[in-house]
């Protein structure tokens, strides 16, 4: 298998006595999108920060490219582009020349460097505001000319760190549609969030972390496999006897069943067949019922299981 674009191994951050980062382990190969999920605070900004190498670090390697990542590694750094969390371009210059500017440190030639920021407008769809500052801009527009910053130099790995937080839903759509082209394009994507929807949307594997951990990483179904809970059955019924709860409970796959508000939810450890064992039961015990959802876990159920814990605080 060819070598990974990037692979750390035991990493290890501290702030003081706070682990922030606990012997993280993650390879990613060359044309993924790998998302990094996890709640505020789990540790995705300083695990990118030190594969980065812009933050020291206690314990563990770190390899981009095939090579152990420095403060110094320029080789490696030109190739990687860089979209923060906070928008982080110059108030004093206009949209073109911000981007101009930090596409001019990696690309000296000028005229290359023309085409490549104008392709960057064009991308992040700015083409009517070149002169615009950036206090003139929207947050959603703002965010794009933070990442077309990021991006203009063409680089084939490219870390994106939440950016779509507090971005319209039209600017946030442009922005995933946008990293899909670049993966298409070529460029390997780490892209942290803490939106699940997001990141299943767009991302071809997942790392899910918390409290500095990787608790698990793979594609949404390789996720959905690692735990119990394969589907959701809720009904809504108007009264239910706790004999019926538990016989409920003794049926095939079912390993939880909860009464409130009305609604009965069942929880199955296997996908297959469960409703109508269910509803089997409901219809011989001349139990009515109304509406009937059948839903397949999520990735929250995948995070609440293995942490105990819902993805969204
Ligand atoms: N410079 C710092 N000094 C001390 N503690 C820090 C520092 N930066 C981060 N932390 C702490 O380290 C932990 C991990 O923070 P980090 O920002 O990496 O998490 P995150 O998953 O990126 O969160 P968010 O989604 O909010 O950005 C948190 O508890 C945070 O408070």
């Amino acid at each position: 298998m060819s070598t990974p674009v990037i692979k750390v191994e035991n990493l290890v951050k501290r702030y003081k006595e706070l682990i922030a980062v606990d012997h993280f382990n993650l390879e990613i190969r060359e044309g993924e999108i790998l998302g990094l999920l996890g709640p505020n605070g789990s540790g995705k900004t300083t695990t990118i920060n030190c594969i980065l190498s812009l933050l020291s670090y206690d314990k563990g390697t770190i390899e981009v490219f095939g090579k152990e990542m420095q403060p110094d590694s320029y080789d490696s750094k030109r190739k990687i582009g860089v979209v923060m969390q906070n928008v982080a371009v110059f108030d004093a210059l206009n949209v073109y020349d911000n981007i101009d500017y930090f596409c001019g440190l990696y690309i000296k030639d000028k005229q290359l460097r023309r085409q490549y920021v104008e392709e960057a407008i064009e991308f992040v769809g700015l083409s009517d505001y070149k002169k615009f500052y950036p206090k003139k801009l929207s947050g959603g527009l703002l965010r794009r000319l933070n990442i077309a910053c990021g991006i203009a130099h063409k680089p084939k790995l490219i870390f994106l760190d939440e950016p779509t937080v507090a971005v319209d839903p039209q600017s946030r759509n442009r922005i995933l549609e946008g990293i899909l082209e670049l993966n298409r394009q070529g460029a390997t994507i780490v892209y942290t969030s803490h939106y699940m929807e997001e990141v299943e949307q767009i991302c071809t594997r997942i790392a899910i972390m918390d409290k500095g951990k990787n608790l698990a990483t793979g594609t949404t179904d390789e996720l959905k496999q690692m735990i119990k809970k394969k589907e959701i059955i809720s009904i809504e019924i108007l009264d239910i006897s706790d004999e019926d709860i538990l016989a409920l409970k003794e049926l095939k796959n079912v390993y939880d069943v909860t009464y409130e508000n009305h609604k009965l939810t069942i929880l199955c450890s296997n996908g297959k067949h469960n409703l109508i064992h269910i509803l089997d039961y409901l219809q011989t015990k001349n139990l009515s019922f109304g509406r009937v959802y059948s839903e397949l876990p999520t990735l929250n159920d995948v995070f609440l299981e293995m942490t105990g814990k819902e993805l969204r605080d």
